[in-house]
């Protein structure tokens, strides 16, 4: 039985990791909940029993095996040093760690193996890039990928759980005729896309775009792999989805693809384009699979596929996934 923390307690991801724990059974002799000054001293039930919220520091980490992070990456930045010196290991959601060179990136379906690097610090991926890599991985395998165009579409929950309060309201507020006031958004999102996730990283493109190629190099060992990749915010509540187009060494068939993702651990086909079946947000919110469909050969490459994956972004793409690490990590 294990000692767990969870940094972040109060928030999405938070909030999912303790129905997660919950429902695989994770082996926890105690639950430590931790969130800002804001929520220290509320009571929240988990498994049937009162967890008083408490405020995060090296000494209420003391006795801890593992503190899980669901807090933004300043946070995660902020307490992982104490969380380490407590004597814990910290296995983090956040972006703060994933590209640094100690720090291990994994998704379990794809680079298991890499959790024993760890030198107490273990980070999950980016939720778009779990969930199209958990796909892609598979299609990896039969010819080594060179590069990838990517087109997401990602629900208003990934900000957090402000996302989808400020998505009703807009809705409720143009329903009645008062003016809209984004917050959590740069714009209006109700009945709208935004083309910006993070801020400008490299030659005009985002952080939540340069994720893509950045982790996808680390986590399937491609060093070379060239992403281009465009983030779009939609007006869908939960589950995020990604067009993607995929140029191979050699030419792969919508056959062999099919098989594979068929067979692919984490992974669902959905493919059925003449009965209307297709992954869609709706149809993979609550659940761990990645849905992949619309597999067809890219029109531009003869050595491409194209394909459309969907998944939820707040359990595999960031919940689950680190609970599987962390899984991973006691198997050791
Ligand atoms: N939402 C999603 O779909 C995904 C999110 N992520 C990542 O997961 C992390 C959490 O995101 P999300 O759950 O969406 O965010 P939320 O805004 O919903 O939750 C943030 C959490 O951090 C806590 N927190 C804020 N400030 C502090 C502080 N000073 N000390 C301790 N705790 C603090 C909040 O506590 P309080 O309630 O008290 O303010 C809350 O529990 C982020 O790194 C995000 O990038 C990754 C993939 C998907
Ligand atoms: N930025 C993602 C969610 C997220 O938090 O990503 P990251 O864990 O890489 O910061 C979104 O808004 O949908």
């Amino acid at each position: 039985m294990y000692k767990v923390g969870i940094l972040g307690a109060t928030g999405a991801v938070g909030r999912e990791m303790m129905k997660i724990l919950a429902e695989r059974q994770f082996p926890i002799s105690e639950l430590r909940l931790f969130a800002s000054s804001r929520s220290a001293g509320k009571v929240v039930e988990w498994n049937g029993r009162p967890v008083m919220i408490q405020e995060p520091s090296e000494e209420n980490f003391r006795g801890l095996d593992i503190v899980l992070g669901a807090a933004e990456s300043d946070i995660a930045r902020l307490y992982a040093p104490e969380v380490v010196r407590a004597g814990a290991v910290f296995v983090d959601n956040s972006s703060a760690y994933r590209m640094d060179d100690d720090v291990p990136l994994v998704i379990p379906e794809v680079n298991p193996e890499d959790v024993k690097l760890h030198h107490g610090i273990i980070a999950s991926a980016n939720c778009s890039t779990i969930i199209t890599v958990t796909a892609v991985n598979a299609l990896n395998a039969i010819s080594p990928i060179r590069s990838m165009v990517a087109s997401t579409y990602q629900a208003v929950s990934g900000a957090g759980a402000g996302g989808p309060v400020e998505l009703a309201e807009e809705v409720e507020a143009l329903r009645t005729g008062k003016p809209v006031q984004p917050k959590v958004f740069s714009h209006q999102i109700a009945y709208n896309l935004i083309p910006q996730i993070g801020g400008e990283q490299y030659e005009g493109y985002t952080s939540e775009e340069m994720k893509m190629q950045n982790e996808g190099r680390k986590i399937m060992h491609l060093p070379d792999l060239r992403v281009t990749c465009t983030c779009v915010r939609v007006p869908v509540v939960r589950s995020h989805s990604i067009s993607v187009t995929l140029r191979f060494d050699k030419p792969v068939s919508v056959r062999e693809a099919r098989h594979a993702i068929a067979a692919a651990p984490g992974c669902r086909l959905v493919d059925d384009l003449g009965n209307h079946e297709y992954p869609m947000p709706l149809d993979t919110s609550d659940q761990d699979l990645v849905y992949v469909g619309r597999i067809r050969p890219d029109l531009t490459d003869d050595n491409g596929l194209t394909l459309w994956c969907c998944g939820d972004q707040i359990r595999k793409g960031a919940a689950t996934n680190t609970i599987q690490v962390a899984e991973l990590l006691i198997e050791k």
